[in-house]
């Protein structure tokens, strides 16, 4: 279907030779080369519906970028299947590429020594888009990505936020229905990445693209993703909405208070932890299945502490992934 991505028990393992130590080791090894074999993604099944913004979450080594490069067809797969658009991506690389826009936070696909503008025009032919076309879609991504200031400037002289940004355009000029981004917005500033998050909205709502996100921050998260698979050591731990998995893993709430001088003793009511604290300002939350509710703990709050102020938040969603990441822990065994 025009838009989706159907993803079925797939796998992808590597093979590589393990390096002994010392000279010796290193003569051993290349006689007889030890083999290990790395599962860097196992048996994953996940769909993402036409229009829909779904974000890949997993700590470092995880298997996220394994996984969009199957999708975007750079890799095989070692077993299982995949379909986006509609196409199987490692087998049909050229149709898939028409389908799809994929960037990859952490490098270019321009040409590092052409200026932006001759690198948009390349595309512009190697995609077939009529010149009307492309003029159009230039002026609706300068629009929010303010591009048109360093059209003239090589890409090799680009700060890596105008980098990215040109990335963004360049995998959207053809209009495909499915985008990948592996980490956009790794490294760039608050500014930059808001603009790019706007960018990211106006293609999901207003041009129903389907995009699928990997990323380490969990304000891009919030802000864009309704839905989010967690993937550990290659494994899918959790396929839910942010809702689900709050409920699952983090705490349901946080009570932030500040406290009055002189509060030596922090030691929290029963069923409160203390999450965090900063000076006089405090942030406790549930701890365990028998915590209060969030009337109780601000009650409790109050009564055991002076305070001189104090809030109620949702949990924060760091401190839910981290639960989320560590209660995924046991799924190493084996790999
Ligand atoms: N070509 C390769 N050869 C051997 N091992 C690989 C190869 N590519 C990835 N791996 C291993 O597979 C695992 C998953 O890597 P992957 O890059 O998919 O993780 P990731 O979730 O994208 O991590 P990060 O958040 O750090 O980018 C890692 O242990 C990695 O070392």
């Amino acid at each position: 279907m025009i838009g989706s991505i159907e993803v079925r028990s797939l796998s992808r393992s590597f093979t590589t030779t393990v390096r002994r130590p010392g000279f010796a080791g290193a003569l051993r090894s290349l006689v007889n080369p030890e083999r290990a074999v790395k599962h860097a993604v196992s048996d994953i099944s996940f769909d993402v519906v036409p229009g829909e913004l779904l974000a890949l979450l997993g700590p470092n080594g995880a298997g996220k970028s394994t996984t969009i490069k199957m999708l975007t067809g750079i890799l095989t797969p070692t077993s299982g299947e995949a379909r986006v658009a509609g196409v199987v991506p490692y087998e049909e690389r050229e149709r898939n590429a028409r389908n799809i826009g994929a960037v990859f936070g952490q490098r270019t696909q321009l040409w590092w020594d052409l200026p932006v503008r001759e690198s948009f025009a390349i595309l512009r032919d190697i995609y077939d888009v009529p010149g009307a076309e492309h003029a159009a879609r230039l002026r609706e991504f300068d629009g929010i990505l303010e591009l048109s200031a360093f059209w003239d400037t090589r890409v090799r002289h680009l700060s890596l936020g105008q980098r990215v940004r040109c990335d963004l355009a360049a995998a959207l000029l053809h209009d495909p229905p499915v985008v990948f981004l592996d980490e956009p917005t790794i490294g760039m500033d608050v500014v930059v990445k808001e603009q790019v998050r706007e960018f990211l909205r106006h293609q999901v709502e207003q041009r129903g693209r389907t995009v699928l996100l990997t990323t380490h921050d969990m304000t891009e998260v919030e802000r864009l993703a309704e839905r989010v698979v967690l993937i550990n050591h290659g494994r899918l731990v959790l396929d839910g909405s942010l809702d689900e998995i709050r409920r699952k893993f983090g705490s349901t709430w946080q009570v932030r208070a500040t406290l009055a001088d002189g509060h030596t003793d922090l030691a929290p009511p029963p069923g409160i932890v203390l999450l965090r604290q900063d000076g006089p300002q405090v942030v406790f939350g549930p701890d365990g299945p028998e915590a209060p509710t969030v009337h109780q703990a601000l009650k409790a709050v109050i009564e055991r502490y002076e305070v001189t102020g104090i809030a109620i938040d949702e949990a924060d969603l760091e401190d839910v992934m981290r639960a989320a990441y560590a209660h995924a822990e046991p799924a190493a065994e084996g790999v």
